[in-house]
């Protein structure tokens, strides 16, 4: 399995505040990684470093075997391949056919006709086709975010990253996301970092999964590990339910 990103301590700091200490960590591809731990732990903070998006205050984040020195970026076309979905993605006020097709647009992708019965195919998927000409900021919370998940698929992103997707949604919502997520990462050479406040979530979907606590990350391990035999006394509280959110 090759490795997407390999992190070789990092730190971010903000307002002189330590937020994340990563000595080591390595994200594979072709898994679904979850990333666990309470609130304000800095699980945010890592994935938008991901995204290239902050630079980390030191450290280095090699990205495809690209080693990225003291904040230097990779070149856009890298950048490009990988994208976000948040909590609650902001979408265009026009037609969620239009929003879908954003991403292809800047990027350049003539919407052929076969691209065409792709898309159509991803929003059926979604059980978004009969919306495809609504406009998508009148959607309720569940419709807008199966939207959001469409329009980061579609271009095909190497790196699919997902902070908490589905918090506050209902479980057919959650459902229709979850198995849209396991469809993806079967594509070749696919990787999802995935944070989620559901730990049930977490069990379902990551191959492994890692807790991050005041900004350290202090327990990676296979889902089957994490669960039944974890090595950190943190994690097994955290599994209690121990840790303050
Ligand atoms: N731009 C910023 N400037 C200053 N502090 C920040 C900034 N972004 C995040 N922080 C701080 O960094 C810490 C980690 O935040 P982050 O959002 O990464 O945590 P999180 O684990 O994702 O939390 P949650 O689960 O609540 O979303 C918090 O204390 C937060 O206040």
């Amino acid at each position: 399995m090759s490795i997407t990103y390999r992190l070789e301590n990092i730190s971010k700091i903000y307002d002189e505040k330590q937020i994340l200490n990563i000595r080591e960590l390595e994200f594979k591809t072709g898994e679904i990684f979850g990333l666990v731990g309470p609130s304000g732990a800095g699980k945010s903070t890592l994935l938008r470093l991901l995204n290239f998006l902050e630079k980390p205050s030191s450290g280095r984040i090699k990205y495809n075997g690209n080693g990225y020195l003291d904040g230097t970026l990779p070149d856009l076309s890298q950048r490009r391949s990988i994208t976000t979905v948040l909590q609650r993605s902001a979408l265009l006020q026009q037609s969620v056919w239009k929003n879908v097709i954003f991403p292809l647009k800047i990027r350049g992708i003539k919407i052929t006709e076969s691209k065409t019965l792709e898309i159509e195919e991803l929003l059926k998927y979604l059980g978004l086709h009969e919306l495809k000409d609504q406009r998508a900021d009148k959607l309720s919370g569940g419709e807008a975010q199966r939207v959001a998940m469409a329009r980061a698929v579609v271009f095909e992103p190497d790196v699919l990253l997902l902070d908490e997707p589905t918090s506050n949604l209902d479980p057919s919502n959650i459902s229709i996301i979850e198995k849209m997520i396991e469809r993806y990462i079967k594509k070749p050479d696919k990787t999802i970092i995935m944070i989620t406040h559901n730990i049930m979530q977490a069990k379902r979907l990551a191959d492994r999964i890692g807790l991050i606590y005041e900004g350290e990350m202090i327990e990676v391990a296979k889902k089957d590990k994490f669960f039944n035999d974890p090595e950190r006394n943190l994690t097994e509280k955290f599994l209690n339910g121990e840790l303050i959110y």
